[in-house]
């Protein structure tokens, strides 16, 4: 039997471009995602990292190109298994109404829930393992309103955990999280990487991107994309063309750095 995820390859863009507005922001590229492999999205602000996101995980269809998920376009999936299989960690986080932050992880559960749509123990035990993956076993009861930034960051990073999706799609996963979060949710997907899942994730800091990705997309903000191994990508020639300004490589020890003039 197939189970959904089986296959390797767990996202396809062929020939993909995207335009907002008369804007062209990618020129047409493609790239493929196995399990046990990390994609980092890059480029300056506003060059169309999130849109690029977006349109990976299916919330916006391509200008032109076409996307797979797990072999499939979007429109082959029916929409509660393509939540099994792919989860978003969207960059902001609207919280308009009290919860609890066990029950705001629990949202991650909806597209495993049965017919009625109530959690079981074993959903509970789910979300509160996530919880406690980011350091917030204890806040179980704590209401969402009341938490800071990076608290609230990983709510959501347990939120997606809980969802137990096989690709996770993160824009800026280290939004608000300070320098030990930073490192320990990287960590955590490299983890889940290893253990079989797909990562694709927005990062503004070009040394996490070095040390966590296998490919790199670049985008320079023209309409010029940059797709290929990390190696390739992350050059500081690339670098400085696609942001616009001077950045050195540094080699310091096992590590490569870079660093703006
Ligand atoms: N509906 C829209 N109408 C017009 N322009 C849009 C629309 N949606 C997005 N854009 C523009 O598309 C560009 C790409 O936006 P996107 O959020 O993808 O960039 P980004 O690379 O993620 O940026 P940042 O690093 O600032 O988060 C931006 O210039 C944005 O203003």
């Amino acid at each position: 039997m197939t189970r959904i995820g089986d296959s390797s390859v767990l996202l396809e863009a062929e020939r993909l471009a995207l335009q907002v507005g008369e804007r062209w922001l990618c020129c047409e590229f493609s790239l493929r995602l196995a399990a046990g492999e990390c994609l980092v999205l890059l480029g300056p602000n506003g060059a169309g990292k999130t849109t690029l996101l977006h349109t990976l995980a299916g919330l916006r269809a391509p200008t032109v190109g076409s996307v797979r998920l797990g072999g499939r376009s979007y429109a082959d999936w029916d929409s509660l298994v393509a939540a099994r299989l792919r989860g978003l960690l969207a960059q902001q986080q609207p919280d308009h109404f009290s919860a609890s932050v066990l029950q705001t992880a629990l949202i991650g559960r909806h597209p495993h829930l049965g017919r009625w749509g109530w959690e079981t123990a074993a959903d509970i035990a789910i979300a509160q393992a996530a919880l406690a993956e980011v350091g917030l076993a204890e806040f179980a009861g704590r209401d969402v309103l009341s938490l800071s930034g990076g608290e609230r960051q990983r709510v959501s990073i347990a939120t997606l955990l809980t969802q137990a999706p096989r690709l996770f799609l993160l824009d800026e996963p280290t939004n608000h999280l300070d320098l030990h979060y930073q490192i320990a949710v990287l960590e955590l997907f490299a983890r889940l990487k290893r253990e079989g899942c797909g990562v694709v994730m927005v990062l503004h800091d070009i040394n996490l991107a070095t040390r966590f990705a296998d490919h790199v997309i670049l985008l320079d903000g023209k309409g010029g994309v940059l797709a290929g191994a990390r190696e390739e990508v992350l050059q500081a020639d690339h670098l400085s063309r696609a942001f616009d300004h001077p950045i050195r490589r540094l080699d310091v020890g096992e590590r490569i750095l870079f660093i703006p003039d």
